[in-house]
């Protein structure tokens, strides 16, 4: 598998930038962190667009930066989505993907499996829009023809700068799908900036999860949700997500049963197909623990799990658990009160009850 290395540092008044990580060329990797952390420097670096920097970027064995090599921006084979689409808007939406087209450098790294036109448009659903002009198009609309443009300069990385940030609900809810297709269809890398846990859930195969200029945590996205000695496994929202797959509809009570490595869980039915690989978000506030197997509940998950760690929370009056299930993990908030009178230890097996398991990519 084609890797990445990178090492940047950036210094400016107030503010350093001091990062290195490895990861695998492939799938999304979630640039995470609060406002001010770096994450669109280190994006700035990556495209060469930070002038006064010392770093390496190797990708796939080729060098953009390192000691001796510093290409300029225009020579390091990437696609840039940014948070406001900066269409052309003297050019229809056709011209403005046909000029993307003609920028496509040669030889292209993907030249034996170039993106085509005619599949950027259907896999984007613009081909209602392709007469169009910038002005003439919705927020959402207008970031999809900017993901298709930065698509067919055949990128051998997509760098994406919070593309949903300018976006209402209703067109992040539009484009969400198209990004889990692009990710599951593509072969191409993406590193996306976001400060948006659902986004990241949703997307992310890995987090680089940034503070202050610095990396906290690099890792497989359910590793760094759960982990309890970083911030997101303490946030009130915290969540883990599990990948599984659908094995059945039950029409009579509108259910979609998914099978998880340690158990299987309702959801409300979908449209997905049996057989299909899904991911659930488990939310920590959503599962509570029993010592014995619930008869009578209105809960219909309930998974059995060990105790994996018991950690303080932001709030004293309560805990973090972190639950293993088969190689699985997921988080639970509960009130230290019940877990001194449950008995509650690491090592235990308890049972978690999970109020609701959300669909996030299918
Ligand atoms: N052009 C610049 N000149 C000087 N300082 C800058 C410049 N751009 C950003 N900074 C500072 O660098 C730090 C990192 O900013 P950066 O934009 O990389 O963070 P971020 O994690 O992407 O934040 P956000 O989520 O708010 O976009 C911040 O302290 C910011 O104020």
């Amino acid at each position: 598998m084609a890797s990445i290395s990178l090492a940047y540092k950036v210094a400016r008044p107030g503010f350093s930038l001091d990062v290195a990580f490895d990861t695998q060329a492939a799938g999304i990797t979630a640039l995470f962190g609060q406002s001010g952390s770096g994450k669109t420097t280190l994006l700035r670096c990556i495209a060469g667009l930070e002038t006064a920097t010392e770093g390496r970027f190797i990708i796939d064995g080729e060098t953009w930066q390192d000691a001796n090599v510093n290409l300029p921006t225009h020579q390091r084979n990437i696609g840039y989505v940014f948070q406001e689409a900066n269409l052309l808007g003297h050019l229809s939406v056709e011209k403005n993907l046909r000029y993307a087209v003609k920028r496509q450098r040669q030889p292209s790294l993907n030249s034996a499996n170039p993106i085509r036109l005619d599949d950027t448009v259907q896999w984007l659903g613009l081909s209602d829009l392709l007469g169009k002009y910038s002005a003439q198009l919705s927020g959402g609309q207008r970031q999809r023809v900017a993901i298709a443009r930065a698509l067919l300069t055949n990128p051998k990385l997509l760098l994406m700068d919070e593309p949903l940030a300018s976006l209402d609900l209703h067109s992040k809810a539009e484009i969400l799908p198209y990004l889990e297709q692009l990710q599951a269809g593509l072969n191409i890398p993406i590193f996306y900036v976001s400060h948006s846990p659902d986004e990241v859930i949703r997307l992310a195969d890995s987090i680089a999860l940034l503070q202050n200029g610095r990396l906290l945590a690099h890792g497989p996205v359910n590793e760094i949700l759960t982990r309890t000695d970083l911030p997101l496994a303490q946030l009130e929202e915290a969540s883990a997500c599990v990948d599984g797959q659908v094995v059945s509809h039950d029409d009579r009570f509108h259910l979609t049963y998914v099978s998880l490595r340690g158990g299987t869980v309702a959801i409300s039915r979908r449209q997905a197909m049996v057989g299909s690989s899904v991911r659930v978000r488990i939310s920590a506030k959503d599962v509570s623990i029993a010592l014995a197997k619930p008869e009578n509940t209105s809960i219909t998950n309930v998974l059995p799990v060990t105790i994996a760690e018991i950690q303080p929370a932001p709030d004293p009056a309560k805990l973090v658990l972190k639950l293993a299930m088969d190689g699985d993990y997921f988080l639970s908030q509960i009130t230290r009160l019940s877990a001194q009178s449950l008995g509650l230890g690491v090592g235990k097996s308890v049972f978690a009850q999970v109020k609701s398991v959300a669909l996030m990519r299918n």
